[in-house]
């Protein structure tokens, strides 16, 4: 009103979808070289398995294989407008509406959002559509395409558990939802195929690793349940990467969350095989918080310093860190609650902020653990953990104290890329092994006791 023009600044996550499939078609070629140097023959490969960041959008001309647009990575706020708007055709205006059909709650968070805002702000993508020129996927589906062929004949897919974060899968019926479609106003003709996480989709086509067949396909933080071993209904992984994404198996039946969780398809190894599903807390901020510190705040200049600023105070002394930079995720769902440091005497330094922000990571946690424990009604007596951040034994300790349960690291603490592996490998036609519990890997473990107790059992 008073004339001025203000700028709004929202988290913009974009990537190029070449330059993703350049990064993944390097990585292979770099893997191969090296296992040259080692003499290693090449032919003793037999599948590859992806593990994807999930919900990350992309569409592109299926005629020239080039995309129309950036992907929009799934922290990405800039559908919050979009989210708006379709809340506005729900009767009583409620966000999980759609929960019963795709176990999630209308956010930012997930692909059709995302479609959606993609189809009204980029031109020239309505008209690929309506020629029949436009195909959506998720990276998995895109790196598929790409390298079984891309416009030559190029497999176009996705699995199960990439499709359960769309928002437009029915995760009862295992299929694309018309009703969906209609409410987000995708049409059908965009999606991919729909198959298990395990089953052989297609063959390589370029590289050192021509006619490798691609036989298993999750979503990261499912394959992070798979790598750590979760079959049985009731266990459950916390993976600590960009975000933290707490996961319990919880069986054949889908269960919806009364406590601000999603349900989520959790793996199908094989065509022939059940459907497992899983309750899930998602948190947008962990590692990125300490990226942001490094980058923006430039109080670390690597994350592992992380540790030695915060241990060597103990304490953020009253100062607490809210890291909502992409809004809040599970179990609040506000897309526009924003970030705050809070607590700030004239005695707080660098290294308060910095176990702050490493408190900030296990508190989150510690909400997706009561919800999980709310939900299930049982309580969950140890943390399985995995990811980038469980380097940090300090954060592990830290997150042990705050959940007051022992918090346990395997050796391997990469099990995205293990359970991708485990499920190439066990496909039909593969057959490299089998995922028979008494085949199993065991790891070695490293555990974190809780060293404090909480108030109420204080003597
Ligand atoms: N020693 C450490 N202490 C704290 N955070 C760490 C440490 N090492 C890595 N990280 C964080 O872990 C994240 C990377 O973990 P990773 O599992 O590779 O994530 P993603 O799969 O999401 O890329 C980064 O955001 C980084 O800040
Ligand atoms: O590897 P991350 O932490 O970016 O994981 C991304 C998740 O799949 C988002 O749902």
């Amino acid at each position: 009103p008073s004339g001025r023009k203000f700028m709004i600044c929202i988290e913009l996550h974009r990537e190029d979808p070449k330059e993703i499939l350049q990064t993944v078609f390097d990585c292979m070629e770099k893997a191969c070289e090296k296992l040259k140097q080692q003499k290693i023959n090449l032919g003793l490969l037999k599948a590859i398995g992806i593990s994807n960041q999930r919900e990350t959008t992309i569409i592109w001309d299926k005629t020239t294989g080039e995309p129309l647009y950036n992907a929009i990575l799934w922290l990405d706020v800039r559908t919050q407008s979009t989210v708006e708007q379709l809340i506005k055709k729900i009767p009583g205006k409620n966000k999980n509406y759609l929960q019963e059909k795709t176990g999630l709650p209308l956010s930012t968070y997930f692909s059709a959002v995302k479609l959606r805002w993609i189809l009204d702000n980029v031109p020239g993508v309505k008209v690929a559509v309506k020629e029949g020129r436009a195909l959506f996927g998720t990276v998995d589906t895109w790196l598929i395409w790409c390298l079984t062929g891309g416009q030559n004949n190029g497999v176009h897919c996705t699995d199960v558990t990439n499709a359960s974060r769309t928002m437009l899968f029915n995760i009862n019926t295992l299929e694309w939802d018309p009703e969906l479609c209609e409410f987000f106003e995708v049409p059908m003709s965009v999606l991919p195929e729909v198959k298990s996480s395990s089953e052989i989709y297609g063959k390589v086509k370029l590289g050192s690793l021509a006619d490798v067949p691609i036989s298993g396909c999750l979503g990261d933080q499912n394959s992070a349940l798979v790598g750590q071993m979760c079959f049985s209904p009731g266990q459950s992984k916390n993976t600590y990467g960009t975000g933290c994404f707490l996961l319990c198996n919880t069986g054949k039946k889908p269960i919806i969350s009364k406590h601000g969780l999603l349900t989520t398809v959790a793996y199908q190894m094989g065509k022939k095989e059940p459907v497992f599903y899983a309750l899930e807390g998602s948190v947008a901020i962990g590692g990125l918080l300490i990226r942001w510190l490094r980058d923006n705040l430039r109080i670390i200049s690597t994350a592992s310093e992380i540790e030695k600023f915060a241990a060597s105070v103990g304490s953020s002394y009253g100062c607490y860190f809210v890291p909502a930079f992409s809004g809040l995720y599970a179990p609040y769902w506000d897309a526009s609650a924003r970030g705050i440091i809070c607590g700030i005497t004239q005695f707080t330094n660098r290294n308060h902020i910095a176990f702050a922000a490493l408190e900030a990571v296990c508190f989150q946690s510690r909400e997706l653990l009561d919800a999980m424990n709310e939900d299930s009604g049982i309580k969950m007596s140890t943390l399985k953990v995995d990811g980038g951040m469980t380097n940090s034994n300090v954060l592990m300790q830290l997150q042990a104290d705050i959940l007051s349960i022992p918090v346990v690291k395997p050796s391997l603490i990469e099990t995205s890329s293990l359970g991708a592996a485990m499920a190439a490998g066990a496909a039909e036609g593969i057959g490299v092994w089998n995922l028979h519990p008494d085949n199993l890997a065991v790891f070695r473990w490293q555990q974190f006791e809780p060293q404090i107790q909480p108030i109420g059992q204080i003597q």
